[in-house]
């Protein structure tokens, strides 16, 4: 069981408040992902639900039972931090098995629970080494046996991938996701990289300034954005943004195109432009194009194309595919 609860959680620093009132749920085996831009919270949050900051007010529940008061050793949850966080002077084994060992498990056990952990991970072969003579994604993959071996109530990851290498990213998530399904535990993980949270998560929850500005499914966010906050922050290229009275709009301030929602032609469409920069990225082709009607515009095309800085071209949006936003920058249904 690992359900988590948050009730009106509010943090300052100070005079800075960083979390001004977050009320979420979790369900037992979701994974959820905490995004936004930098400075928001996410981190806070986070280390507010591991019991490594204390909340200003607010309830934290783990499957029911209040936990505000509770130190981290007894939350049942398990971090895995960005810095890896190993003991330099201990073996993988012994680096994987200390936690337990600490709570006073018997060592036939620890040994099995490590074996098993290390097992998933494909940590055999390193067992005997210490965190010096690993690699990043070694290291890494050791932290996150170290919190398997615990079997915590909640996983917590903080930013977990960001010290890898591309290559090395994506290995690491695809073995996050097949451990979320095999352990069906209930994992929370903060990150700034939009493919891991919309690959990974069950549900997205968008921060934004110590608030949420919503919660959904990857592709609830991606297709229904309840604000213009949320449809430019989810999606790469970021959503083309038109003022709705160009348009010939007078109900809504804001009109939202997504660049991948937009076809292009040389003869002809509904908005003349220019194209003013073009980056060619093998699958798609993204296009920067100046119009009259629009100003500047994202256009991303599948697979390969000819267009040219400075070609003319008309562009075309899918109406179906556009988002209407009022003047409080909510949606309009
Ligand atoms: N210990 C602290 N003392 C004072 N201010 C803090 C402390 N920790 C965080 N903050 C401030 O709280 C705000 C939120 O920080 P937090 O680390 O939660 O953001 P974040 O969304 O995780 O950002 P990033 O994506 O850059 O890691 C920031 O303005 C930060 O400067």
């Amino acid at each position: 069981m690992g359900s988590l609860q948050l009730k009106s959680i509010r943090k300052a620093f100070g005079n800075h408040e960083v979390l001004k009132g977050i009320d979420l749920e979790v369900k037992d085996g979701e994974f959820v992902i905490f995004v936004g831009p930098s400075g928001c919270g996410k981190s806070t949050l986070l280390r507010v639900i591991a019991g490594l900051e204390d909340a200003t007010s607010g309830s934290v529940q783990i499957d029911g039972q209040e936990v505000i008061n509770t130190p981290p050793a007894k939350r049942g949850i398990a971090m895995v931090f960005q810095s890896y966080a190993l003991y330099p002077h201990l073996t993988v084994k012994d680096n994987m098995g200390l936690g337990l060992k600490q709570m006073g498990a018997p060592k036939a056990e620890v040994d099995a629970k490590v074996a098993k952990a290390s097992g998933m991970l494909s940590l055999e072969p390193y067992l005997a080494r210490r965190p010096a003579e690993l690699s990043g994604g070694q290291r890494q993959r050791v932290a996150i046996g170290r919190a398997i071996v615990r079997e915590p109530k909640l996983f917590l990851f903080d930013e977990p991938l960001s010290n890898l290498d591309a290559a090395l990213r994506v290995n690491t998530r695809l073995e996050i996701a097949r451990l979320h399904r095999s352990l069906k535990a209930t994992m929370i993980y903060v990150t700034h990289d939009q493919v891991e949270a919309m690959t990974l998560a069950d549900k997205i929850v968008v921060l934004n300034a110590g608030q949420i500005e919503q919660i959904g499914s990857p592709m609830e966010l991606y297709n229904k954005p309840a604000n213009t906050f949320v449809a430019g922050f989810i999606g790469s290229p970021q959503m083309n943004f038109i003022e709705a009275g160009r348009l010939g709009d007078g109900q809504a301030k804001t009109v939202g195109i997504r660049p991948e929602h937009i076809t292009l032609s040389r003869e002809k469409g509904d908005w003349k432009g220019k194209v003013i920069h073009v980056e060619h990225l093998g699958a798609d082709t993204i296009l920067y194009l100046e119009t009259e009607v629009t100003g500047l515009l994202t256009v991303r095309l599948f697979g390969e194309h000819q267009y040219d800085v400075d070609d003319i071209v008309y562009a075309t949006p899918d109406t179906a595919a556009m988002h209407r936003f009022g003047a409080d920058d909510r949606v309009l249904r």
